[in-house]
């Protein structure tokens, strides 16, 4: 068995990808954030302060034919970006791009922080992280592909997100010609819950690679692209009117210029992010000044991989052989 799901970028700075995810019987549609960042499947519902879900999609359990209450089950996270939510637990039938899981613990939200209320484009997250990595106490939970990943005919999945397009998330299969190169597979590590792996070097605007490793993680619930100060300083040198802005929290430059593209090696494989998939957005709606798509990782102390990086590849999230699979798109 397998399946597919579109995904579509929230907004015109490929901010968040939404995929639509239907929740018990019948069927309730979620728009969720595919998140490899994390481990936790959760959702606004019917009992998330109504003043919090206003503007949200939300799950109502009692709705549900297929839900029952996990009793005693609560949960609680904490993002990168400061963000939180927590709640309690339920169990219902989930069912992503055709392939329903039965009983998957759905997260349900009765609290959650000021970014996901403002963020009215998402209903919740699925997290596609490793099991280790679920915030449910007492018993931590299994994520949706967890669960899914005996039945598919694979162990597998892939990534497959661009810029201002609709992209996919497979279960299952690879699709190759989804991508130009070959998938260049690498171990990964999933110790801390994370797709975690080490690309073997970088270069800038098409120079060499060097052999200078990068060991950080895969993250479709990351925007940017996320890396230490000595690379993005080597990348930036190249672009004259860059600085980094205060107020922005990172490094902006005149929208206009011509950004050089970076390269980074992974699995025997080069894949290259093209320059204008560096240069993000207008800092503010009509400005001539740009947010840059390579940030640094120094205040997070892990370097991240997000959508900036995975746009320019197919990504293969492979459970069965604990590895990750890039090819150049
Ligand atoms: C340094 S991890 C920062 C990262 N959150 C981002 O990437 C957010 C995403 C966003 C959210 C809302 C609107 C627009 C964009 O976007 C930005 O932070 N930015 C984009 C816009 C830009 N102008 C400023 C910077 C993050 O916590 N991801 C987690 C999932 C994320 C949580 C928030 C909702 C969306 C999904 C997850 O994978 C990684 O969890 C951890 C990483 C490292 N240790 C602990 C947790």
């Amino acid at each position: 068995q397998t399946g597919s799901a579109n995904t579509n970028p929230s907004d015109s700075a490929d901010d968040e990808y939404i995929t639509s995810v239907s929740i018990g019987t019948p069927a309730q549609v979620l728009p969720l954030d595919f998140d490899t960042g994390s481990s936790d499947l959760w959702v606004f519902s019917s009992e998330t302060p109504k003043s919090s879900a206003s503007g949200h999609v939300t799950y109502s359990p009692s709705k549900s034919s297929t839900a029952k209450k996990l009793s005693g089950s609560t949960w609680s996270i904490e993002y990168g970006d400061k963000s939180s939510s927590s709640g309690d637990v339920y169990t219902d039938v989930v069912t992503i791009g055709g392939f329903s899981v039965k009983t998957q613990a759905v997260e349900s939200a009765t609290k959650v922080s000021t970014q996901f209320v403002q963020d009215t484009v998402i209903s919740g997250l699925v997290g596609l992280g490793f099991d280790i990595g679920n915030q449910v106490s007492p018993r931590p939970q299994k994520t949706w592909f967890s669960n899914a990943a005996s039945s598919l005919a694979e162990p597998l999945f892939t990534a497959d997100l661009r810029h201002q397009e609709t992209g996919s998330y497979n279960f299952g299969f690879i699709d190759t010609s989804l991508a130009k190169g070959t998938i260049g597979y690498t171990p990964a590590d999933g110790s801390e819950g994370y797709w975690g792996f080490t690309a073997t070097g970088y270069s800038v605007g098409g120079a060499k690679l060097n052999r200078n490793s990068i060991t950080g993680i895969a993250d479709t619930g990351t925007t940017l692209l996320l890396l230490p100060d000595n690379i993005v300083d080597a990348y930036y040198n190249n672009v004259e009117s860059a600085q980094y802005d205060d107020s922005q929290e990172g490094v902006v430059f005149d929208c206009d210029e011509d950004l050089p593209s970076f390269s980074f090696g992974v699995g025997g494989q080069t894949i290259t992010i093209s320059g204008d998939l560096l240069n993000l957005t207008p800092i503010e709606e009509g400005s001539s000044t740009c947010f840059g798509g390579l940030q640094s990782s120094s205040d997070i102390g892990i370097n991240i991989f997000g959508d900036v990086a995975l746009k320019a590849a197919l990504v293969v999230f492979d459970l069965g052989n604990e590895r990750l699979g890039w090819a150049q798109k």
